[in-house]
């Protein structure tokens, strides 16, 4: 599948969430949709969603435009998950398990089908079976987390969107979530889009990342070329780089020397920038 935005504006009330987005979501990618607070993020998830109509412009679904009102737009829905942020304040079962059987039972899957999938998707987002007659009030806060992502995996989305999914974790719950989102998404050529405002996650899992500010989708670039490259275009957008890039521009400098790298994920950077900082003194020719 191939989703397209052509010239696409959204507007709330006088104000322009959108300008004149043009972007391509190809199938099997995890893509990173970053920018400070208010660039338009959400906005853009919804349009792709459906969930919203584009007041100008054109969303295509493999080159195929997709109707702007509410009943065309209705479509676009299944094929998509949406984890919101905060999905934990959408848990209104009594149990987990009542609540990861919500949407199938809905699209009456039977019983032994609900029961198959629970015990495939658990272990995909790390939970265990423990969990499954426990209220949802009862769980720590990554763990409600979980749930809400386990029972939108339930209904087999083949892209899956996930707004701010490490907000409020520690940074070991951060990495294990990510990293469960990883393997999912490696899996069946699958589709994640991620928006972060964690620089640090986005360079360690994204293929490519969609840079906002202030509803313009400033650029959409691998991350090499996005955190290394261009990066003073995340400045500009009041973004901080992650820490091992600073270092890695802080080294370049003392020792006077470029180093290339063709990966942003930390462990690449840093066995880059070790073998330079054993062999020499800071501009010691
Ligand atoms: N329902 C709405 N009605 C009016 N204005 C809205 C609405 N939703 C968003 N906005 C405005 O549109 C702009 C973009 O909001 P959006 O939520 O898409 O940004 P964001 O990048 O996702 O921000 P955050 O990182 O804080 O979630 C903001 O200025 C916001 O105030």
């Amino acid at each position: 599948m191939v989703y397209q935005l052509q010239h696409v504006s959204v507007r709330y009330q006088e104000h322009d969430a959108l300008q004149d987005i043009n972007c391509t979501i190809e199938a099997g990618k995890w893509i990173s949709v970053i920018g400070q607070t208010g660039a338009g993020k959400s906005t853009l998830m919804q349009v792709l969603k459906g969930l919203i109509p584009v007041i100008q412009g054109e969303y295509q679904i493999d080159h195929q435009p997709v109707s702007k009102d509410a009943k065309g737009r209705l479509q676009v829905r299944p094929e998509i998950g949406y984890v919101f942020q905060y999905p934990e304040h959408q848990l209104f079962e009594t149990t987990v398990a009542r609540e990861l059987a919500f949407a199938p039972k809905q699209q009456r899957w039977s019983s032994s089908q609900i029961q198959q999938k629970i015990a495939e998707i658990l272990p995909q987002v790390g939970l265990s079976e423990d969990v499954l007659e426990l209220a949802p009030f009862q769980l720590s806060g990554g763990q409600k987390r979980r749930v809400a992502l386990a029972s939108i995996l339930m209904m087999n989305p083949q892209v899956l969107i996930v707004d701010e999914p490490t907000a409020g974790l520690d940074p070991v719950g951060r990495a294990t979530l990510l990293q469960y989102l990883q393997k999912w998404q490696q899996q069946d050529n699958r589709t994640l889009i991620l928006v972060s405002h964690h620089l640090d996650d986005v360079a360690q899992y994204s293929d490519e990342i969609i840079l906002m500010d202030q509803g313009v989708l400033i650029g959409q670039y691998d991350p090499v070329t996005l955190l290394i490259e261009q990066s003073h275009l995340l400045e500009q957008s009041g973004l901080i780089l992650p820490e091992s890039i600073q270092l890695l521009q802080l080294i370049e400098q003392c020792y006077g020397q470029k180093i290339e790298v063709d990966s942003c994920r930390e462990e690449d950077i840093f066995a880059r920038i070790l073998p330079l900082w054993h062999r020499k003194e800071p501009n010691d020719e």
